[in-house]
Order: structure tokens, then sequence, then C-alpha cells
């Protein structure tokens, strides 16, 4: 079996798993785009992961796994993307959305773009910048910002605060051990309100913490 028919069975296993429905032809560019990134990986230095495995779960099903919590019709940020992760899984499963890819790196950013334009993403902006370094980026603008492996939790929310809009939030995808994380980020912002959705990864069992972080309303 080829790396990209195997990843579409393990996506398809997995998907039944988390309760996700995409359309046959977004596990194909799922597949499609996992197999770029395997491609693509060892010259740009992308990801350490190479079992069809390990890239169909920890990658894309783990990047899946935020779908049912994202809202529709707003703008998303992807926070440090690197190559694309969850920012461009999640795009290929929500076609319609305008999604933001940012990162401060450049091979990554480049990998991205030209991975766009063979899998024919639209409404995709691609961005590199370092958030909070005089970035472009729009403020008061992002209804969220998704974030996985950039940093803890009090430089990710001073990072993406200014970029949310007025019921934006912040979801941080973290591993098994975010609870200390998230008791001492709650103590240091008690303006904030902290909420946290722990899961297993699919076929794996891997356990995962997914936090979110809004404002209070004042
Ligand atoms: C460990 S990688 C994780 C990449 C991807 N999110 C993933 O889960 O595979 C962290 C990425 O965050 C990016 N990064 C860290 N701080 C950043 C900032 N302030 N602005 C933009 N990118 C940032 C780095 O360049 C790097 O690509």
């Amino acid at each position: 079996m080829s790396f990209e028919s195997e990843v579409k069975s393990y996506l398809e296993k997995g998907l039944k798993e988390l309760e996700i429905s995409l359309l046959p032809e977004q596990v194909e560019k799922t597949a499609a785009f996992l197999s770029l990134l395997q491609e693509f990986s060892k010259p740009l230095g992308l990801t350490a992961l190479k079992d069809s495995q390990e890239i169909a779960v920890k990658h894309a099903l783990d990047s899946l796994s935020v779908i049912p919590y994202l809202p529709e019709e707003v703008p998303l940020l992807d926070l440090g993307t690197g190559a694309g992760l969850p920012g461009m899984i999640i795009k290929i499963a929500r076609p319609e959305q305008e999604v933001w890819l940012v990162d401060a790196r450049k091979k990554p950013i480049s990998f991205l773009t030209y991975a766009a334009g063979v899998l024919g993403l639209k409404n995709l902006k691609i961005v590199q910048a370092t958030v909070g370094k005089k970035d472009p980026l729009p403020r008061h603008y992002f209804g969220c910002v998704v974030s996985r492996a950039v940093s803890e939790l009090p430089l990710l929310w001073e990072l993406a605060k200014p970029l949310l809009d007025k019921d934006g939030f912040l979801l941080a995808m973290k591993g098994p051990k975010a609870r200390e994380e998230v008791k001492a980020f709650s103590k240091k912002f008690p303006a904030t309100q902290v909420s946290i959705k722990e899961f297993r990864l699919p076929i794996t069992g891997d356990r995962r913490t997914l936090v979110f972080i809004k404002e209070s309303p004042s």
C-alpha cells in the first residue's frame, strides 16, 4: 500500500472515533497534504515523524480534534503553524472559512505556500511573521487563535489577546500534563475564563488536553 492510501485508512478510522465527518474529497486532500509533508519533511526539516500511522494520528487527527470547538464564519489564526499543524488540516476540513497560518520561519511558510497551490485552497492567508514583534496581523479581528506546541500559556495569551475580537478565544493544544500549567495560568491571569477538555487520540490512545482561554466579561 502507498503512504497516501495507508494514511487515508488511518484517517477514516480515526475520524469515526472522533465522531467527525469529512467529505471523501476532504479526506483525499488531507492525505495528499500529509504526503507532501512527508516528501518535504527531510529537506526542509518539517517534522520528525515518518511513519504513516504517526503522521495520520499525531499530526492530522490531533489537528482535527479541535474542529467541533471552532466557531464557523469567523476568521481563524494558527499561531506558530510550523508545517501547517493544525491550521492546514483545519482549512481542508473547513474550506469556506477564512484561515490564517502564521510562522516566524521561512522554510515552513514556503512549504505551505506551495502546498496550498497544489491543493487549490482558497481564502487562506499564509504569513511569515513573528507574532508580537511588529507583526502585520490585524488587531481585534480573529474569532479564534489556535496554537499547538508553541509556548507556555502566559506568553501565548499575551500574543493572542490583541488579535482576538471581543468574543474571541485562544485554543491551546496541549499534551497530557496541562492541568498544572492551567492552574498556574489562572492564578496569574485572574481576569480570564479558562476551561479544559481532556481526551485521547484515536488509534494510539495518547492523552491530549485542549485549553480554552478568553477574557472575562467586564
Ligand atoms: C514546535 S513548532 C510547532 C509547529 C506546529 N504548530 C506543530 O504543532 O507541529 C513551534 C513553531 O512556532 C513558531 N513560533 C514560535 N514563536 C512564534 C511567534 N512569536 N510568531 C510566529 N511563530 C512562532 C516557530 O517558528 C515554530 O515553527
